[in-house]
């Protein structure tokens, strides 16, 4: 499954490149303000730091909300005391777009992710062009070369990249590359099976200094604390704030 995704956005970016050449779209990426430091956002403090996503729909869970106006949710977000905002892009299963990330780049001051199955730089320079601050890279869809290539390229645009692990072995990978931000996905991309336990376990081997990010099926309080004390320092959280009213959900996450 997770090869099939990166393909997909790969021959989606594929097209879009026939109408905007990399040359033109890394012009763009260049002539943009300067990305926000989401390390400085994202840093550990007394409170649990959330990444909230705007998501529509997931190829594990199906159809989710409609989200008519992403940036009016992004502002919710922000309003309710997110740290950062996640937008899925990924149009075929996610039913994402560049344009959602757009638009909620205009309506909030947070740094903004670009999820998305990402393999060449043209989809880093169209995040940076769309505004995102920071791109997910999934160690699992990536050889360690092309991690490592996609990794300083990000940097070097000035972007932070969040470095996704499902596996001790993925983590030490991650940890390798020298990343500043290590999430934790307890979704397996491969199979879509969950593994709660897995952030817990692998917690200790993400060094000290190194932000650490629990990522899915976080629903509930519950969730929250349970990997607050696993060592998170953020959360990453889709399905229960798309499904809920997000500024209570938050609430309730950042009283934890
Ligand atoms: O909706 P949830 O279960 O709260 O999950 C959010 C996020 O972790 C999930 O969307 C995600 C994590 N890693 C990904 C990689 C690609 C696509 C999606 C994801």
């Amino acid at each position: 499954m997770l090869d099939q995704l990166l393909q997909g956005s790969l021959e989606d970016a594929k097209s879009r490149r026939q109408i905007r050449p990399y040359a033109t779209v890394e012009a763009e990426a260049l002539a943009r303000t300067a990305a926000l430091d989401a390390l400085e956002f994202l840093a550990p403090g007394d409170r649990i730091r959330v990444i909230a996503e705007v998501k529509r729909a997931s190829p594990s869970r199906g159809d989710l909300a409609d989200i008519p106006e992403p940036h009016a949710l992004a502002s919710q977000y922000e309003a309710g005391g997110a740290s950062a905002v996640s937008v899925l892009t990924e149009e075929r299963k996610f039913k994402g777009s560049l344009a959602d990330l757009e638009a909620v780049r205009k309506a909030v001051s947070i740094p903004v992710l670009r999820k998305e199955f990402i393999g060449e730089e043209y989809q880093i320079l169209e995040a940076r062009a769309a505004g995102a601050d920071l791109v997910l890279l999934i160690v699992a869809a990536l050889p360690q070369e092309t991690l490592e290539r996609l990794y300083a390229f990000t940097l070097e645009l000035g972007m932070t990249p969040l470095v996704e692990a499902h596996s001790a072995d993925e983590v030490a990978r991650a940890v390798d590359l020298g990343s500043r931000l290590i999430g934790v996905n307890a979704r397996d991309l491969k199979t879509f099976e969950l593994d709660r336990e897995l952030f817990g376990r692998v917690a200790d081997q993400i060094p000290a200094g190194v932000i650490r990010v629990a990522e899915s099926a976080v629903l509930g309080v519950d969730d929250v604390i349970r990997y607050r004390e696993a060592g998170a320092d953020a959360v990453l959280v889709g399905e229960a704030l798309v499904m809920s009213d997000p500024i209570a959900t938050l609430a309730s996450f950042l009283n934890v």
